[in-house]
């Protein structure tokens, strides 16, 4: 069984991967003070794992503890993946392809591989980041936008009355307390900017282009944008299963010290590669928990259905009636995207 590992700077999100696909992932907050007595509790019942695959954006030390609990516990190193200037058919736009976000380099590595338009990723973690991967594989850049969270303790954290210190859930477009007022001006912020990003890219790609959210706050602002938006979670846990499933035939990396810590990026050097994500892809795989079906046929032009994921406990700032711009979310498996799909 492989690990993957999604490390953001809010979220650790992780899975297991076997042959029957990835396994229903599941997350925990980064304790500033260290993850060990995290991993302690989530992983220390975890079996037969043969390696571990990382998309880290949180910095050295993170990096470090994890890479010392799996010696530990494991004798096993990590494998941290890096982004890259071309690989399973998408090619970085990045003047440095290294400095893109691993964790955006793989979210255009899943979305690449269920479509046959031009896709548009709307990651809404800490940051909300934005990318554009062309049909053909070519990433067009993006941009970076400070996240909800970010946002409110900004207010927070640089005036004197404001606080977000309350029980209240309401979601009003006028608001009449100060959390609301928070709340709604930051959702307004956020779901104006995304709607403004989707007007001007179907614009620039006259309609050819699909948009996809992720990211933990993903959920709390799909029910304010518009229908052409898809709930695609786990994008970078699946973009990470492309590299896992690329190493199957070798055995797993054992005894290594921290300074071999293993890093694939061998396109970095501009060496550029040929495999697509089907070329390494478990066909076989029935897929059985994963809510894309990258396993069952990887091809761009297949046209595949998003499985409904459980919906995540609600949250204290979450949305729950929202006003405006609030539309009813059409599903991803929605039958009337006929070239459309994750
Ligand atoms: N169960 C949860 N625990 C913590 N944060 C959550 C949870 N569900 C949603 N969130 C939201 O998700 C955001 C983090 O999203 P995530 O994609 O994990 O970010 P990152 O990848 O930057 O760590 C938080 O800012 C918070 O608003
Ligand atoms: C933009 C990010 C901070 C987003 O991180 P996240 O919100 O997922 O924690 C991360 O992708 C990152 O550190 N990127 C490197 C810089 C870049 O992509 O340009
Ligand atoms: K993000």
């Amino acid at each position: 069984m492989k690990l993957l590992v999604d490390i953001g700077n809010s979220r650790v999100k992780w899975t297991t991967m076997d042959n029957n696909g990835l396994n229903e992932s599941q997350s925990f907050d980064r304790n500033k003070s260290g993850i060990k007595a995290s991993l302690n509790k989530v992983w220390k019942t975890l079996s037969e794992i043969e390696s571990v695959y990382v998309a880290n954006v949180a910095g050295e030390k993170i990096a470090a503890q994890l890479t010392e609990w799996t010696e530990k516990q494991w004798n096993l190193t990590p494998k941290f993946i890096q982004a890259e200037k071309k690989h399973f058919g998408v090619t970085n736009a990045y003047d440095e392809p290294a400095k893109l976000g691993i964790d955006r380099w793989l979210s255009l590595i899943s979305a690449r591989q269920h479509a046959r338009l031009a896709q548009c990723i709307i990651d809404c973690g800490t940051a909300i980041t934005v990318d554009i991967v062309t049909k053909a594989g070519q990433h067009q850049g993006g941009m970076i936008i400070p996240g909800i969270s970010i946002m409110k303790s900004s207010l927070v954290n640089n005036t004197d009355a404001l606080t977000t210190d309350t029980d209240d859930q309401e979601f009003k477009t006028l608001a009449t307390n100060t959390y609301s007022a928070i709340q709604t001006g930051t959702l307004y912020a956020v779901t104006a900017t995304i709607e403004r990003i989707i007007s001007d890219l179907k614009e620039s790609f006259n309609n050819r282009i699909r948009f996809i959210i992720t990211g933990g706050d993903a959920q709390a602002l799909l029910p304010l944008l518009s229908d052409d938006v898809h709930y695609y979670p786990d994008i970078v846990l699946k973009g990470l299963a492309f590299y896992a499933r690329q190493d199957k035939a070798k055995p797993a990396e054992k005894n290594k010290s921290k300074a071999q810590k293993s890093q694939i990026s061998s396109d970095v050097d501009g060496q550029e590669k040929t495999e697509t994500a089907a070329d390494v892809t478990d066909k076989t795989a029935p897929n059985t928990v994963e809510t894309s079906t990258e396993n069952d046929n990887p091809s761009p032009e297949t046209i595949t259905e998003e499985k409904k994921k459980p919906a995540r406990k609600p949250r204290k700032t979450r949305a729950t009636k929202p006003k405006s711009p609030a539309k009813t979310k059409k599903q991803a498996s929605d039958p009337s995207l006929p070239e459309e799909a994750i």
